[in-house]
């Protein structure tokens, strides 16, 4: 997966969040964005993820050297953010069920190795409304390493896990060179492993 982003510029009420963007993604490459509070991290990923539109500008995806539409990415992707929620009146069995009938299953990853490693292999019974913070960003995480995909978008992903959490995730990552990994955090332990770190304030 390739993404070609041009001229990217994004306006809320009146004001530029950030103007022209212009950058290639890379294959198999890691990249974090990073920026303070409120510079518009999350804008970008929303963009790239084509869930959201720029006010100027445009974003172009390649895989496997053919081009594949915005509204076609999202079979490509997976997106992980804390503000995306879970269907909370399900248990993480129903919802794991309900995630594969969208998506497949990756092949570098066992789903019963990653429901142990994440400490929930004992709680698919339990309703995700009773789930932690962190139990629920564990959930997240497992749907979205267990997804085959070529592009992960991942926005402040460890941000409510513990220390053992964050190490899971670590080594995580290391397993996904493969895929185009985009990581929007403030946090260096999320993004320590990046190929290349991008300021979004360099595009104020
Ligand atoms: N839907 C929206 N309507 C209006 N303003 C918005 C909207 N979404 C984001 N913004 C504004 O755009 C700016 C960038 O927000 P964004 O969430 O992308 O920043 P961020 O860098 O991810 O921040 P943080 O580090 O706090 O997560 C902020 O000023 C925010 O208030």
């Amino acid at each position: 997966m390739e993404i070609i982003a041009e001229g990217l510029s994004k306006k809320f009420n009146g004001g530029w969040i950030f103007k022209n963007f212009t950058y290639h993604f890379f294959s198999g490459t890691h990249y974090a964005i990073t920026g303070y509070n409120g510079s518009g991290k999350s804008t970008l990923l929303q963009l790239l993820s084509g869930l959201n539109l720029p006010s100027k500008g445009d974003i172009s995806y390649k895989h496997k050297d053919k081009t594949v539409s915005a509204e076609q990415i999202y079979q490509e992707l997976v997106f992980v953010t804390p503000y995306m929620e879970l269907i909370e009146e399900m248990t993480l069995r129903e919802l794991i069920t309900f995630h594969f009938t969208f998506k497949n299953r990756a092949k570098e990853f066992s789903l019963d190795e990653l429901l142990t490693s994440s400490g929930l292999l004992h709680a698919q019974d339990k309703l995700i409304k009773h789930f932690s913070s962190g139990m629920k960003q564990r959930a997240q995480l497992v749907l979205a390493f267990a997804s085959e995909c070529s592009l992960m978008l991942l926005d402040e992903p460890t941000s409510n896990l513990d220390a053992q959490g964050v190490a899971w995730y670590q080594g995580l990552m290391q397993q996904v060179s493969n895929r185009l990994v985009i990581i929007a955090s403030n946090q260096p332990h999320e993004y320590s492993h990046a190929r290349e770190v991008i300021n979004i304030t360099e595009w104020k």
